[in-house]
């Protein structure tokens, strides 16, 4: 399929300037034409990104940081006014210190965050909506390729990232293997499982059966009097909840809300109907419509199916052969130990079939998946030890 397309009718000043401003400020670059790994075509991609630090002058101090599922470029405040969601983590003097090293953090292809999404307009000012492209993770690697090469960046010091993040940089690591020197993959694995596929399944159906949906292309659609319609809220909620569940443990659930009532006066019936709220419920309501206000439906299911296409080995041989060919490449794998979404014998599976068999680190936290951004300062020794040395 062919888009016309114009970045600049967009609602955004575009940027198309290839650099670094402030720290930890948006910018834009136009990558030029992309053709999908499944056969999709878009005539311009435009990345959003972050960076702080300086670049050196061989380039050889450049880090690249892969944001989650529903992450975004702002890794840590820099010069802005707000903190960012590794702040502890990434910064001057941090584990990744930004005083020494240069750090970028680009939005994913498919994205909300400034990257080319669903979301964005065509030519015509009318959102891509359902004629944007089935995207890997492979793609969304491809089109950063072109932006490290306009930033001069020949070969990354390091390429990391958490959760789907993880995903990406190992990716990284097979697609460019002379171009990634360290490789941290967090809490992910070689490949999504058929559980990983079956939970992503659920919330993208969740999405696409809200009426509101209209099949992709609810951006500026009104009801029967004329008014905004609010979108596919209801099912973007359900798939943030239900995901949520699968980002957090369920003896941290247990401990925190157990059988609690919201409110101590709400009335529990005898077989839970004509009820008040349980405390689980209110949070998982909570949890949806943070995710609601801040994320662009059809960019979850675009990115939703992108990691559930995760596979480190597809056309490669398998993953197997795919990672034994990387030993031009260090790497430190991690897990969280109350994952219940990457397990942590995924990780130790990743580590076996790496040419190094590096040890798995692990994260101890009660939360399960999420303790790779709650907890990630547990990192902070062996990674200085092993690749911020
Ligand atoms: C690598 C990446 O880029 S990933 C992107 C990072 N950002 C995100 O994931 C954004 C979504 N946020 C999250 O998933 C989580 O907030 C995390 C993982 C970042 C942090 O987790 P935690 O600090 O453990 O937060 P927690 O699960 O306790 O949730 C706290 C929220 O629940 C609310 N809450 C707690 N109990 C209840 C309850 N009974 N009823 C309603 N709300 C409740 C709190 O008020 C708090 O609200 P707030 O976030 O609006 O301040
Ligand atoms: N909290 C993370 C979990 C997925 O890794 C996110 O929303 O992206």
């Amino acid at each position: 399929m062919s888009i016309d397309f114009d970045v600049t009718s967009g609602q955004t000043e575009w940027r198309h300037a290839v650099g670094h401003g402030p720290d930890g400020v948006l910018r834009q670059f136009r990558t030029g034409p992309y053709s999908f790994e499944t056969g999709g075509y878009l005539p311009e991609i435009v990345i959003g990104y972050e960076t702080w630090g300086e670049l050196n002058r061989d380039g050889s101090n450049a880090v690249l940081l892969e944001h989650a599922l529903t992450g975004d470029t702002h890794v840590a405040r820099g010069d802005s006014d707000t903190p960012g969601w590794w702040d502890g983590f990434v910064g001057p003097g941090k584990t990744i210190d930004t005083d020494r090293f240069f750090v970028v953090a680009p939005n994913i292809l498919g994205g909300c965050y400034g990257t080319t999404g669903p979301s964005t307009p065509d030519q015509a000012g009318r959102p891509l909506g359902s004629r944007f492209p089935f995207t890997t993770i492979r793609d969304g690697v491809r089109v950063e390729a072109r932006l490290a090469d306009a930033l001069g960046i020949r070969r990354w010091h390091t390429v990391i990232g958490g959760s789907m993040g993880g995903a990406r940089a190992l990716e990284w690591a097979a697609e460019f293997p002379d171009r990634v020197g360290n490789c941290v993959v967090i809490a992910a694995c070689a490949e999504s499982t058929a559980e990983q596929i079956a939970f992503a399944q659920i919330q993208t159906q969740s999405i696409r059966l809200d009426p509101q949906f209209r099949g992709g292309d609810y951006y500026g659609a009104t009801g029967p009097d004329g008014t905004p319609a609010p979108g596919p809220v209801e099912g973007l909620g359900i798939a943030r909840r239900l995901a949520h569940i699968t980002y957090r443990s369920e003896p941290e659930m247990d401990l925190r809300f157990g059988r609690q009532a919201q409110h101590a006066e709400d009335p529990f019936g005898s077989a839970g109907y004509d009820r008040g709220r349980y405390q689980v419920e209110s949070y998982l309501d909570h949890q949806a419509s943070k995710l609601v206000g801040r994320f662009d439906a059809n960019s979850y299911i675009v990115l939703t199916e992108a990691l559930m296409s995760h596979d480190v080995g597809r056309g490669r041989g398998g993953a197997q052969a795919a990672l034994s060919r990387l030993s031009g490449v260090r790497f430190f794998v991690a897990a969280v130990d109350s994952d219940r979404l990457y397990w942590p014998e995924q990780s130790e599976r990743l580590a076996r079939l790496l040419p190094s068999t590096p040890p798995v680190h692990y994260i101890t936290s009660p939360i399960g998946h999420d303790g790779f951004l709650t907890d990630i300062e547990q990192l902070d020794g062996a990674l200085r030890a092993e690749i911020f040395t």
